[in-house]
C-alpha cells in the first residue's frame, strides 16, 4: 500500500501490463524487482491473475484494495493490532495466565504502554487516525454481510417503521463510527422512513468521519454513550458491536443511560452483536471473541449472560433474531414493566 501498487495495477482500468510497467507506475517509485517479487507473490496468493509470463492483472479483490476502508482495514490489522496479538504470550505470562478483567488493562494496553486507558480513549487522545483507520474496519466488517435489516432477519417494517411518529427521531446509532449501517439502512428504506437518522460517537470519530461518507440528512453527534442519552423518544436506539466491546457494568451503565430517552411502549434498544451459542461456536465467534480480550479485555456472551446483563439493567429482551446465513443476533430490548 505504501508505493500505491494497487492503484499502479489497476491504472489502464485493469488491463494487463508488465512488471515492469507497474513498477514504473508506483509511487514513490520501487525498484523493478522487488515489484516483480511481490507481483509473483500475489499471483500465488490469488490476488493478482499472472495472464502471461511477467505480466499481470488485478482480481476483483485486488481492485476493491484501492477502495480507503480495505486499505484501512490492512493498515489497522497489521500496523496497529498485529503488534498485540504478537505480544500477547507476554502480557499473559506476566499476568500469570490469567484472561484479562478489565478492559484498561489488556495486551493492547501492554504493547501500546498505556494501561488504564480504554483503546477508544487511547485513540482520542493519542491516535485519532488509528481511530480513523479501526473505523474505516468496522466499516468493512459488515460489508457483503446479511443486514440486521434484510428480508429474513429483522422485521423492519412490522417492528418499527410501523406505528413510527414521523417528525420525531427514528433511529439513534449509538457508537456508530462511521455511520455505515445507517447509511445502508436510509438506502434500503428510502423515503419510507420519515423521522430523523441520527450519527453518535465520541466526538473525535465524528469530526474525523469526512462529509461525503455519511448523507448529508444523517445528522451527525459527538455524544458519551455512558452520559444520558439526548436524542428523547426515538423509536430505536441501536447498538451495533458495542455491548461486546465492556464488561457488564459498563454495559449497564450504557444501556441505563438510554432508559430516560425511552418512551414507554414505543421506544427500542437494538442490540446488533455475536451472542454465543452454548455449544459449537463458529470461528468468527471464537476469533473475534479472542480479537476482543486483546483489544479491549473483552468478550462474547451467551444468551443465558446476555439476558442477565440486560435485565439487570432494568430493560426486558422482547426476542433475539437471527439470519439463517450469518453468526450475528439482533436482540429486542424494551423497557420492563
Ligand atoms: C466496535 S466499534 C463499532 C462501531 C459501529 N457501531 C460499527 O459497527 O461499525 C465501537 C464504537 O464505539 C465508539 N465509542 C467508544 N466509546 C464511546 C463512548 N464513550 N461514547 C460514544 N461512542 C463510543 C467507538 O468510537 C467506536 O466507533
Amino acid at each position: 500500500m505504501d508505493i500505491h501498487l494497487f492503484e499502479a495495477l489497476s491504472s489502464d482500468d485493469g488491463s494487463p501490463n508488465s512488471s515492469a510497467v507497474i513498477a514504473e507506475r508506483t509511487d514513490p517509485k520501487a525498484e523493478h524487482s522487488l515489484v516483480a517479487r511481490m507481483l509473483r507473490h500475489l499471483t500465488a496468493m490469488n490476488t493478482v491473475i499472472e495472464t502471461a509470463q511477467d505480466t499481470y492483472a488485478p482480481t476483483p479483490f485486488a481492485r476493491a484494495m484501492i477502495q480507503e476502508n480495505f486499505q484501512s482495514t490492512v493498515s489497522f490489522i497489521q500496523d496497529d493490532f498485529q503488534i498485540a496479538n504478537l505480544k500477547a504470550p507476554d502480557f499473559f505470562k506476566e499476568n500469570n495466565y490469567q484472561a484479562p478483567k478489565s478492559s484498561i488493562d489488556a495486551p493492547f494496553q501492554y504493547v501500546y504502554d498505556c494501561k488504564g486507558t480504554h483503546l477508544f480513549e487511547y485513540f482520542g487522545r493519542q491516535a485519532p487516525m488509528m481511530g480513523k483507520r479501526f473505523a474505516g474496519m468496522m466499516a468493512l466488517w459488515s460489508k457483503d454481510r446479511p443486514k440486521w435489516f434484510d428480508q429474513g432477519y429483522y422485521p423492519v417494517q412490522n417492528r418499527l417503521i410501523e406505528g413510527a411518529d414521523s417528525g420525531k427521531p427514528f433511529l439513534v446509532d449509538v457508537g456508530g463510527g462511521s455511520g455505515h449501517d445507517l447509511v445502508q439502512l436510509k438506502e434500503a428504506f428510502g423515503d419510507h422512513i420519515k423521522g430523523d437518522f441520527v450519527l453518535q460517537d465520541r466526538p473525535e470519530i465524528v469530526v474525523a468521519i469526512a462529509e461525503k461518507e455519511v448523507h448529508a440528512d444523517i445528522k451527525k453527534m459527538g455524544h458519551d454513550f455512558l452520559t444520558e442519552q439526548p436524542v428523547k423518544g426515538a423509536r430505536a436506539y441501536y447498538l451495533y458491536s458495542i455491548i461486546q466491546d465492556w464488561e457488564d457494568e459498563t454495559n449497564q451503565q450504557i444501556l441505563r443511560a438510554l432508559i430516560p430517552a425511552m418512551r414507554r411502549g414505543y421506544s427500542k434498544i437494538l442490540i446488533n452483536d455475536f451472542v454465543m451459542p452454548d455449544q459449537g461456536a463458529h470461528w468468527m465467534q471464537t476469533s473475534l471473541d479472542w480479537e476482543l480480550m486483546v483489544s479491549l479485555g473483552a468478550r462474547h456472551r451467551t444468551e443465558a449472560e446476555m439476558r442477565k446483563m440486560i435485565e439487570g439493567a432494568g430493560l426486558k429482551v422482547v426476542e433475539i433474531f437471527k439470519h439463517p446465513q450469518s453468526v450475528d443476533s439482533l436482540i429486542e430490548v424494551e423497557l420492563a414493566e
